[in-house]
This record gives C-alpha cells, sequence and structure tokens, in this order.
C-alpha cells in the first residue's frame, strides 16, 4: 500500500508554554512493498512520525495519505480507526502490552475488536502463532509464563493477527541478545517478503539499516535528512558524521556482501567467509548504534 506523507508538521503541547516543534514541513513517498528504516540521532522524530502512520498522533499541519485514505489536520475518529486496522506498529518492548489470560485470547483481541468473528479470530490466532515461530501449545498458556523472547513473539502475532498492509516496527529488538535480535529481524525480513507488505523500521542499528532495509531515511531535527539506498546514505559518510551518526566498518562488509554497493569486483578484496566473520564478531558485540 502506497504511503505519501505531504508537508507534515507536528507540534507538542500546542498552543500552551511547553509547545514542541517535532516534526517540520515532511514530504515523503514510500511506494507500496518498500522495506525503509528510518534512522536519525535521538529527539529526531523518528518516532513522532511513525505514530501519525497509524493515528496515534494527529498532524498539526499537512496530510498523510496510506492506499486512498487521507489523514488530515482534525481527521475524523471513524477514518483514524482505519487506519489502524491497515497499519499495525510493533512497539518497543512490545511484551509489556500482554494482558489477557491466555496467549490465545491475546492474539484473537485485535482481529475481534476489528470486528472479526471469533472463529476467524482464532484461526488467525494458530496461523500466525506458529508464523513466529511458536507451537499451537502456547496458545493456552498464559503469556505471563513465557520466556522474553516467547512473549515478544506472541505480541508481534497479535499485531500480524490484524493482517496489517503496513507494518511499523519501532525498535523492536530492543532488549534481545544478538541471537534473538538476528531471529527477530530475519522473520521481519521474510514476512515483508512473503506478504508482500509495505515495512518501516525505526532503528539505532546502522548494521540492520544497512542489512535488512532497501532505502534508509535519515531524519535530523524534525526533517527529512537524506533519503536513498543503503548505499547511496552509507557511502555519505560526512554528511551522517555532521548529524551524530557514525557508519561502522560492519555495515561497509555488509553492503559490499549483499552487492548493494553496486561495485560487486570489490568482492575480490575478501572472501565472503571474512566478511561473516567481521560481521558476526560485531554482532557479538551487540552491533553499533548512533
Ligand atoms: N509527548 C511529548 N511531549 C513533548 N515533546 C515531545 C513528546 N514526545 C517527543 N517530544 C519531543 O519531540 C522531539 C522528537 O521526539 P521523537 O521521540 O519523535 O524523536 P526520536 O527520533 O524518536 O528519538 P529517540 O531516538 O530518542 O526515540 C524531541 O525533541 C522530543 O523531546
Amino acid at each position: 500500500m502506497d504511503i505519501k506523507i505531504s508537508g507534515l508538521t507536528h507540534r507538542y503541547k500546542a498552543g500552551t508554554p511547553f509547545e514542541r516543534l517535532a516534526l517540520h514541513d515532511v514530504s515523503l513517498s514510500i511506494p507500496s512493498g518498500t522495506f525503509l528504516a528510518v534512522i536519525g540521532h535521538t529527539g529526531s522524530g523518528k518516532s513522532t512520525l511513525i505514530q501519525h502512520l497509524n493515528g496515534l498522533l494527529k498532524p498539526s499541519e499537512g496530510t498523510i495519505k496510506v492506499g486512498d485514505l487521507t489523514i488530515a489536520a482534525g481527521g475524523k475518529k471513524k477514518q483514524l480507526k482505519a487506519l489502524r486496522k491497515r497499519v499495525g506498529i510493533v512497539f518497543q518492548y512490545p511484551e509489556h502490552q500482554l494482558f489477557d489470560e491466555t496467549v490465545e485470547k491475546d492474539v484473537m483481541f485485535g482481529p475481534m475488536n476489528f470486528g472479526q468473528s471469533e472463529e476467524a479470530a482464532r484461526a488467525a490466532a494458530h496461523e500466525m502463532i506458529k508464523l513466529v515461530g511458536l507451537p499451537v501449545e502456547v496458545l493456552q498458556k498464559s503469556p505471563f509464563d513465557l520466556s522474553g523472547g516467547q512473549m515478544r513473539r506472541v505480541a508481534i502475532a497479535g499485531v500480524l493477527a490484524m493482517e496489517p498492509d503496513v507494518l511499523i516496527l519501532d525498535e523492536p529488538t530492543a532488549g534481545l541478545d544478538p541471537r534473538g535480535r538476528k531471529e527477530i529481524m530475519d522473520l521481519f525480513r521474510t514476512l515483508h517478503d512473503q506478504r508482500n507488505m509495505t515495512t518501516i523500521l525505526v532503528t539505532h542499528s546502522m548494521e540492520d539499516a544497512a542489512y535488512y532495509a532497501d532505502r534508509i531515511l535519515v531524519m535530523e531535527k524534525g526533517s527529512t535528512y537524506l533519503e536513498g539506498t543503503p548505499a547511496e546514505i552509507f557511502a555519505k559518510r560526512e554528511e551522517l558524521q555532521a548529524v551524530g551518526l557514525d557508519v561502522p566498518e560492519t555495515v561497509q562488509f555488509l553492503l559490499r556482501w549483499q552487492g548493494k554497493t553496486g561495485k560487486p569486483a570489490e568482492m575480490s578484496s575478501f572472501t565472503i567467509e571474512d566478511t561473516a566473520k567481521a560481521i558476526s564478531a560485531d554482532f557479538g558485540k551487540g552491533g553499533s548504534t548512533c
């Protein structure tokens, strides 16, 4: 589903002495099926931007178009509900939002809230729990009897059960160990490819942006700063450093390894095994963040 953001401005606590301009005149097109990573220094407006995409925040000015649905300042409640059905968000620590007595009820909650029958919601819960790599037996357990990693998968299944066309991931691997991070990010990339979703990942990990995304948006002080393919963005080392973002060596390795630099001949200077070792050594340290 295509997304088009035009002239989006957001002011927190508008009209009060605490007013804060968090987004200023942001315009951006995200074609259907894109895997976009949004990076930027802390406070640059990443979370504010994505919260507009599923109606958690309303624009102070400007419009957001998701498919044929347009949200503008003063948008109606009905429109926001329709938007939330299309756009699912996996927040940081999504397991904190689990609440029901069984995993099954928790995963069924979203689809039923959007009008699906109990039977359809139950079928969705079964399908999604398998999709996120958990055995169906967990459906009858309390979510609070599961490990942290399993709880996160349950929460992700709950978002997927609503069958969103657009999936937003706000630091979805925060707090996981390197193996857990990779498993969850691989899952999102696979889902993206299999279901042809539009995926938007907010991340502080340059490696994840380079490795998983097709395009990268760099935010700075509430505005779009750079936009392009991972190779184009990470070639602009000085511009990135100017806004406090570092390009770790592993990112260059990753891009060459994936052939994303457009210069496959450079691969001859080292083997894939060397590259993989360098990458896993860096991932083992938890990766580089900004
Ligand atoms: N609820 C709020 N009330 C007032 N100001 C806010 C609120 N939430 C965010 N801000 C401000 O808006 C600006 C953008 O914040 P935002 O959280 O969107 O940035 P971010 O890039 O997501 O940061 P981080 O990487 O730390 O999550 C910051 O100056 C922040 O202090």
